[in-house]
């Protein structure tokens, strides 16, 4: 069992069809406790794209059963006496998309982690859930009332950004961040963003708050043409509405971030968007895997066709630095953690504004005896 006076439950996907709302409640087993642990009431977790990939087992098959959420923040209850980063019971923290990984700690020699890219990590990469720690043990993600995690994976949440805002930072946030930051985007780069979802939303967010000035969201519709505006766009193209959007807008950034999460796209079209020596980054990961890549943009305009992968704890951190001082804000919509197989079936129909995050309404920030 795992030791303590407090139950480990939360939603979880049996089989390919929790992620069309069939998760149930129960107990699980967390990790066999390591005093580099700590233990996190759960606050709240937000809803990521790549919840509902692997609930499906969309990505290759998941290992059943599956509790979702690595958008979590809660206060921790259990502090390991070895814990990294001044980490302690009572301390408001959050976890993204990892929870740990070799950290050049085992007998292979990783030389991504020892340079601090631990999200890169090849040696043994593990996921907030569907993953195996080091120890063999299963992780467990966030749609849950208690968390056990590695501390080094835990990043303090600053007192400026409350709990529901902090929690899609951790993922869609971060994941968003990295990539523009590490590419420069700042003033005068001209910035695209595909999709305006959970990702997407940060990704306008951001290239506003490091300081780009056009910045053009690409979407099919023109529904979510104010919302982006509201958010720092400066400019919207609308694919499905109109026909000579290429043709306005060629050779016209300098960066784009694509989120899209499915690959019935205009791929090659988008990356017809950039200028000589534009890089597309991609962010988002359908199922199917992305459409035929042609290769005239990239030989014509000399592209860099990339990708990027959430962040390192030191990114989060970067960008909790960055919300607090430009005041990010994300759109969100706190959900009962009760209603979460709803939550998942609204996400799915493309629903959110533009983050739902998941609340254990009983919540108290300390621990409670059961
Ligand atoms: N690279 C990473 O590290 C990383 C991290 C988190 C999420 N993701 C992936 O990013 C994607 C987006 O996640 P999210 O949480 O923002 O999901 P989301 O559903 O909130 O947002 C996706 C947006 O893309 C739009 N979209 C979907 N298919 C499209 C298409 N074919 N053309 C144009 N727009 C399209 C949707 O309407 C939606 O607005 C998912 O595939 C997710 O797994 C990747
Ligand atoms: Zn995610």
């Amino acid at each position: 069992m795992s030791g303590t006076d407090y139950k480990f439950e939360g939603w979880l996907g049996l089989d390919k069809s929790s992620a069309e709302g069939n998760m149930v409640w129960g107990e699980f087993e967390p990790k066999t406790w390591e005093e580099t642990d700590i233990d996190i009431k759960i606050e709240c977790c937000g809803i990521c794209g790549s919840d509902i990939h692997t609930l499906r087992s969309g990505w290759g098959p998941t290992q059943y059963p599956c509790c979702a959420g690595h958008e979590v923040v809660g206060t921790v209850v259990r502090a390991g006496t070895q814990v990294e980063g001044g980490i302690k019971v009572g301390d408001r923290v959050g976890v993204g998309a990892q929870s740990d990984c070799c950290r050049n700690r085992t007998d292979k020699e990783c030389k991504i982690c020892a340079e601090g890219k631990y999200n890169y990590c090849r040696v043994h990469h593990v996921g907030t859930y569907n993953g195996v720690y080091l120890n063999g043990g299963k992780s467990y993600g966030g749609y849950a009332t208690y968390q056990r995690v590695p501390s080094f994976f835990a990043v303090k949440i600053p007192d400026e950004i409350p709990s529901s805002f902090a929690a899609p930072m951790l993922c869609a946030g971060v994941t968003t961040y990295a990539p523009l930051k590490f590419h420069g985007v700042g003033p005068g780069k001209r910035v695209g963003v595909i999709g305006l979802g959970g990702l997407g939303h940060f990704g306008v967010m951001w290239a506003k708050a490091l300081g780009a000035d056009h910045i053009i969201c690409i979407s099919r519709s023109s529904s979510k043409k104010e919302d982006a505006l509201a958010m720092g766009a400066t400019g919207f193209i609308a694919t499905a509405e109109d026909p000579e959007w290429l043709a306005k807008n060629r050779s016209s950034l300098d960066v784009v971030l694509c989120t899209a999460s499915s690959s019935d796209m205009p791929f090659n079209e988008y990356l017809s968007l950039l200028d000589l020596d534009g890089i597309f980054i991609q962010v988002g990961a359908p199922d199917e895997g992305l459409p035929q890549i042609q290769q005239y943009a990239l030989i014509f305009n000399r592209i860099k066709l990339t990708g990027s992968l959430i962040g390192s704890p030191e990114d989060i951190r970067d960008m909790f630095r960055l919300a607090v001082e430009k005041k990010v804000e994300p759109w969100v919509k706190e959900i009962s953690m009760k209603d979460a197989n709803q939550a998942i079936l609204d996400f799915e129909a493309g629903k959110p504004r533009y983050r739902y995050v998941l609340k254990n309404e009983d919540y108290t920030p300390v621990a409670t005896k059961l």
